[in-house]
């Protein structure tokens, strides 16, 4: 077949160093950039596959997230946006593997298994981080799109989570948004400025954020959506990669692990770090004794689902709510949610796959692993009870208000996945809506030394 040749032709290009194996891990493929011009030529052609199959569009970001710049890496992205499904990722690793003779047999077992109708079209997505072997690598990807007959939106220099809108825009035909980084923008800071005009008890002060970005992609995305927020939120940029290298002595990452405030920030009054494709945050701040004090993962679920919690009451509307931690997971945070919020907590596996899935199971479920990736999800019933009271004549004017600030949550959330900028306009929105400081938020439950950690670590590597 024409198509089989095109792709006999074009791996010949994109030669896989024999005896190489790498594997689809947590978040797709990730190792050090030079070993993956192959890599990236085959998740193109997985990914045409994969849309064939389908019958839908289907995301390939090109990062290595908060890794080295040396490195860099894939992440494959379903139709509505989440990561894609483990049978896949195993689709993925066999394909990587293959040796370069043995390349169009390990794609025929693929069409096979799957029964996919290779006269179906294709349409893949395709973004990248500023890494600087980023170009050429998402090249490699259109190439493997090609070569099977596929078509290609490049988006060019997008983070993470922004790739994963588009694609879930696209497949539900502009419902979830428009598919373009200019509507990416306007959504959420539509949401933002409705959500905050009537924190009335915000001063100017509070309205300004610290934001390391990381030297990266999130950086540049930041930039380029202040315009939108219409001096609603003031942010001072640093680490905009116009001179530091991406992830280096910054990032949420540098952050967590080393519970110091990156190189170049001034560590003002609130600040928070991104990783490098934007798809964590954490937050911080030093107090006047010159003690950092880390607002992670955990400190952002309780936030939002307590905020969550009360609107509900408010609004007076029956939805299950649920936190996703993994057992990383500071003890206190869950024992607070638990005992104080009454909010239900579920552990799951390591990976945004496995929270999103276990979130999935709510009306509303709120994940976050401690490391900062994280979002909240409202099932489709859940948005229609919210938005019905909302639209509701005769509702009481406290019942009204709360389902129109849940009706702004739901569109500042990227639902697709954890979302650096998305977080921290809710994270945002809520400290102005309550006229809360970084200190009373940190304050809501004091961290334990992680006496937990341990046994659930044990607990769960035996489930
Ligand atoms: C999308 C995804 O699954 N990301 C994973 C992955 O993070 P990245 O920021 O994508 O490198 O590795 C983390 C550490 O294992 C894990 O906590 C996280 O869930």
């Amino acid at each position: 077949m024409a198509q089989f040749q095109d792709v006999s032709k074009q791996s010949g290009l994109h030669p896989k160093p024999p005896g190489l194996v790498l594997q689809y891990g947590t978040a797709g493929f990730r190792t050090n950039a030079k070993l993956l011009d192959h890599i990236m030529f085959r998740m193109g052609l997985l990914a045409t596959l994969r849309s064939k199959k389908t019958k839908a569009t289907i995301g390939v970001m090109v990062t290595a997230s908060h890794n080295p710049e040396e490195d860099n890496g894939v992440k494959l992205v379903d139709p509505m946006g989440e990561m894609v499904t483990p049978t896949w990722e195993g689709y993925a690793t066999q394909l990587a593997n293959a040796e370069q003779e043995d390349l169009l047999a390990a794609l025929k077992d693929i069409i096979e298994e799957e029964a996919i109708n290779m006269s179906q079209e294709a349409d893949v997505f395709v973004g990248k981080d500023t890494r600087s072997s980023s170009a050429s690598l998402s090249k490699a990807v259109l190439d493997g799109v090609s070569a099977l007959g596929g078509r290609n939106k490049d988006y060019g220099l997008v983070t993470t989570p922004q790739l994963h809108y588009m694609v879930c825009c696209q497949n539900t035909q502009g419902k979830y948004g428009e598919a373009t980084v200019e509507g990416y923008y306007k959504k959420l800071c539509q949401a933002f400025i409705q959500l905050t005009k009537n924190a009335s008890n915000c001063t100017d002060d509070q309205k300004h954020l610290s934001v390391d970005g990381a030297n990266g992609i999130g950086a540049l995305k930041v930039r380029e959506m202040e315009s939108y927020l219409k001096k609603e939120l003031h942010i001072s940029l640093f680490n905009d990669g116009s001179a530091g290298k991406l992830n280096h002595q910054c990032g949420a990452d540098f952050v967590k692990v080393q519970q110091n405030p990156p190189t170049g920030i001034n560590s003002g009054e609130r600040c928070c770090s991104f990783d490098g494709d934007a798809d964590r945050i954490v937050y911080y701040y030093t107090d006047s004794e010159g003690q950092f004090h880390l607002l992670d993962g955990d400190k952002v679920a309780t936030l939002i689902s307590t905020f969550l919690k009360e609107l509900l009451t408010q609004a007076g509307i029956d939805l299950e709510i649920a936190v996703v931690q993994t057992a990383y997971a500071n003890g206190s945070s869950t024992n607070y949610l638990e005992d104080t919020m009454k909010v239900i907590v579920r552990c799951a596996k390591t990976g945004v796959k496995h929270l999103h899935h276990a979130a999935q199971e709510f009306d509303i479920g709120v994940y976050f692993e401690a490391n900062g990736h994280g979002t909240v999800l409202f099932s489709k019933a859940a948005e229609e009870k919210i938005r019905q009271l909302a639209e509701d004549s005769i509702a009481d004017d406290e019942r009204k208000r709360a389902a129109l600030l849940l009706q702004d949550t739901i569109n500042v959330i990227n639902q697709t996945v954890g979302d650096a900028i998305s977080d921290m306009l809710l994270i945002e929105a809520i400290l102005a809506i309550r006229g809360m400081t970084i200190q009373q938020w940190d304050a809501i439950y004091k961290d334990l030394p992680n006496r937990q950690l341990k046994v659930k670590v044990l607990v769960h590597s035996l489930l």
